[in-house]
């Protein structure tokens, strides 16, 4: 089970992560809202300080191909969390501009409608990552709001996509277990819930990594 650390806002909080296994980190660049966004400057720094095979995710809320093709050159990071709709022009751009990318399209999974844009959206992607946001607020909210959605919903499309699917949402050390046996996703993704002050906390990262390990044995 891959696990994805967010929010990460200093160097020392990314080694903090990858020592305690995470096999990626999330960069939150500028958004409507949220607790994690960080300046690009410093997104840069960690990017460059945090060695190739694990994923450095840069989290935008742009949505305009040169756009996102600008952050992602300033930034230096291999994967890119595409937080708002993308138009699928968009996407063929940021495959063509940006060969040996990842991108990683985000689904707020809020109903039934849900499933049928994921599944839609799925064979343009790397990998579809399931989260908890209000694309409909007048202050949109693209993530890192702490709260869980209807895993059910995961669940459908867990089964249904061709490529692999991260949840995140408002998990914890206490609700993870469940997550992983209700959803069966490829990783999981958290910012809040291993968090005190909005820093890095280091025993609730190992308690959430420690819940990770066990479900995911009992599973195996
Ligand atoms: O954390 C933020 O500020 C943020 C803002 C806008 C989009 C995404 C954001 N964070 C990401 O949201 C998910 C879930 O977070 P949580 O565990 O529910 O707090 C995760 O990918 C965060 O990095």
């Amino acid at each position: 089970m891959r696990v994805k650390i967010c929010c990460i806002s200093s160097t020392a909080e990314a080694h903090l992560a990858i020592r305690a296994g995470a096999s990626a980190l999330g960069l939150v660049s500028e958004m409507p809202s949220g607790p994690g966004v960080i300046k690009e400057r410093h997104i840069a720094d960690i990017a460059g300080a945090v060695p190739p095979p694990l994923g450095r995710f840069l989290l935008t809320s742009q949505t305009n191909a040169n756009d996102i093709i600008a952050q992602q050159q300033r930034c230096g990071v291999n994967t890119l969390q595409l937080c708002d709709r993308v138009t699928v022009d968009a996407l063929h751009t940021l495959r063509r501009s940006l060969p040996g990318i990842s991108l990683v399209q985000v689904i707020h999974v809020v109903d039934d409608t849900s499933v049928a844009e994921a599944v839609g959206i799925a064979p343009e992607v790397d990998a579809l990552l399931l989260d908890s946001g209000n694309q409909s607020l007048a202050v949109k909210e693209l993530g890192g709001t702490g709260r869980v959605h209807d895993w059910s919903l995961s669940a459908q499309i867990v089964e249904r996509s061709p490529v692999p699917v991260f949840l995140a949402g408002g998990l914890n050390a206490d609700n993870v277990g469940e997550a992983i046996r209700a959803v069966n996703p490829f990783g999981v993704d958290i910012c809040t819930g291993v968090r005190t002050d909005g820093k890095l906390n280091e025993y609730k990262l190992k308690r959430f990594m420690a819940a990770v390990r066990a479900t995911s044995e009992k599973m195996s």
